[in-house]
């Protein structure tokens, strides 16, 4: 086919047939849609259709016999050529579909034409993968990552003609440990099939190699770290999902399957987690002390319960309303223009991820300029809290739908620390109900939030313990509850929760790496169809 200046096709327009009837069907390079319309005049032509070719999956010749009706009876006619193009079909609430449509016509020739030149604009359309690795949890959520991979997955990825090799981890830790034994760079992404925990694994593969093969040392809390650039995709198969959830939008395996397939990218902040210079984990979702590390805790000798684990311990933890004392010190976030208390939120192509991405970008520029480490403020906060949470991202998933900070940004290089201090139960369900409804959850005298780029966390137990070690006293009987002597609770700490993992320290440094890491989303569509979410949460459902 003749090219226009620039390489690009003429536009290819032909009368084709769809169903029982003939359509004008373009392909627009220029404008980058397939479009059919109805010949007919306006008054009868039925509905016009368009597809961006960013979005058709695949192509493929079909065999094709027109059966037409003639005088009462079906009359074979002469051999039709045909084509197919599946292509992604949006549906309410961010839920994609493979849906497809079949052009025939009676010229061989011109069917091969279209099939060549649809299939050579998705040969262009350079950021889909190719060849992925795919882990799979067996154990994951409900159990089902094996069954939800090979029979909604593994056909449209064959569909798309990707190759794969699969792993089906045997043990926690396999996927981690093989990443770092393979030839990763071969790949165009790795695939999880699980949940938040199977996410956290592999994350913690590609973010270590690429550290490794670099040869930078992540026991170091302030080593700038080599950005990873091989796509995850995440294959919802978990108990919260909340990282598909809230860079999705949706926690539903064919529509990740057709984000990875499209080769989608967005990029992702990371956490790092320290102790006394001893790399702990990273983080992307939640980092919790006090509520939720103590319901993670409970729930993990439950996991025989699935999913329900997560609503028996919550309810548990609750009537428990512990609360733990310690002080906190940060660094605010002043680089990104958002603040956590913003009604937008962060959606596809958001402007402050960019923006602080240039920010950081810009000033790290100029400390290395200045040879200096950039040492800011930071602000101290002691007290008693019944929750810390620090979120790089919104943490919404089907029991929290707008998440634990709505306004949270994926890859603005922050995250926002919410302190719950100690209050009575009655304010704390009050708090964990607005979890679930359109209601601020910051607007309570109890909650404050900070927009941050590092924090620090000593609990008060080690630093008596630190200040206190030869106290021999305290050691042999454990220390008493002062605030309540008469119960002679034993003041112990709580554990964090790192994105659904226990950590093994209390006191910890945390230090957000902006964009360290990218997945196959585009993070979450602006719709409005859908804002309001349907889901019943837990806590509505105990109420
Ligand atoms: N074959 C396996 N046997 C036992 N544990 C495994 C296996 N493969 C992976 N794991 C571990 O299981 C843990 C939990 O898995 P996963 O995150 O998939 O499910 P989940 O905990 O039910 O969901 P969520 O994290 O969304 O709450 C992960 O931390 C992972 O290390
Ligand atoms: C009064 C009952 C309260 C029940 C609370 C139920 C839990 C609500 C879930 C919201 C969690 C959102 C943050 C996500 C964290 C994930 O990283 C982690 C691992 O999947 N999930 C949990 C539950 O810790
Ligand atoms: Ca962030």
């Amino acid at each position: 086919m003749e090219r226009l200046p620039g390489g690009r096709r003429p536009r290819l327009v032909s009368s084709l047939g769809l169903g029982r009837r003939s359509w004008e069907v373009t392909l627009d390079e220029e404008r980058g849609r397939l479009a059919w319309r109805d010949p007919r005049p306006p008054r009868r032509a039925g509905e016009n259709c368009f597809v961006p070719i960013s979005e058709i999956i695949a192509v493929e010749e079909t065999e094709f016999n027109k059966k037409q009706r003639n005088i009462g009876r079906w009359q074979k006619m002469a051999k039709l050529h045909a084509f197919t193009v599946y292509y992604v079909k949006k549906a309410r609430n961010h839920r994609w579909r493979c849906s497809d449509a079949t052009f025939w016509c009676e010229d061989e020739h011109l069917c091969n034409q279209w099939t060549q030149a649809l299939k050579e604009l998705l040969e262009m359309q350079k950021s889909r993968p190719k060849q992925l690795l795919v882990y799979i949890n067996p154990y994951g959520g409900k159990r089902q990552g094996k069954r939800i991979y090979e029979q909604k997955v593994a056909p449209l990825f064959s569909l798309a003609s990707i190759s794969t090799d699969v792993v089906i981890t045997e043990h926690a830790n396999h996927a981690k440990d093989n990443l770092f034994e393979v030839n990763i760079y071969k790949y165009d992404g790795v695939v999880c099939v699980g949940g938040d925990g199977m996410f956290s694994e592999v994350m913690h593969g590609l973010i270590g190699r690429m550290q490794k093969d670099s040869g930078i040392d992540q026991n170091n809390p302030k080593a700038s770290l080599v950005q990873c650039n091989i796509r995850i995709g995440i294959i919802p198969a978990g108990s919260t999902d909340c990282i598909c959830y809230s860079t999705v939008g949706i926690s539903d395996p064919v529509t990740s399957a057709l984000h990875i397939i499209l080769g989608d990218c967005q990029p992702l902040d990371v956490s790092s987690v320290h102790h006394n210079n001893t790399f702990l984990k990273y983080s992307v979702s939640l980092l919790g002390y006090g509520f939720y590390g103590d319901i993670l805790k409970d729930s993990e000798k439950k996991r025989w319960m699935g999913p329900m684990r997560y609503d028996y311990s919550g309810f548990k933890t609750f009537l428990s309303h512990h609360y733990y004392e310690g002080t906190i010190a940060y660094q605010p976030a002043k680089h990104t223009h958002g603040s956590p208390r913003d009604k937008e939120r962060c959606r596809t192509g958001c402007y402050i991820c960019k923006q602080s991405e240039k920010q950081l970008a810009e000033q790290s520029k100029e400390r290395g300029l200045k040879h200096e480490e950039g040492e800011e403020e930071w602000k101290v906060i002691k007290g008693k809290f019944l929750a810390i949470n620090a979120v790089s991202m919104s943490c919404a998933c089907p029991r929290s739908p707008k998440g634990l900070s709505p306004a949270a940004h994926l890859a603005d290089g922050s995250a926002d620390l919410i302190l719950v201090r100690k209050c009575s139960r009655f304010d704390f369900l009050r708090y964990l109900v607005r979890h679930t409804n359109q209601d601020d959850q910051f607007d309570f005298p109890f909650v404050d939030v900070y927009r941050v780029k590092c924090f620090q966390f000593t609990s008060k137990l080690s630093e008596d313990n630190e200040s206190n070690v030869m106290d021999i006293g305290k050691k042999r009987f454990g220390q008493f509850c002062r605030d309540h002597p008469a119960c002679c609770c034993s003041i112990v700490n709580s554990t964090w929760n790192c994105d659904g993992e226990t950590l093994d320290s209390s006191a910890v440094e945390v230090r957000v790496h902006c964009q360290l890491m990218k997945l196959f989303a585009r993070g979450i569509e602006e719709d409005c169809k859908d804002e309001a979410a349907h889901s019943q949460s837990s806590i509505e459902q105990l109420l």
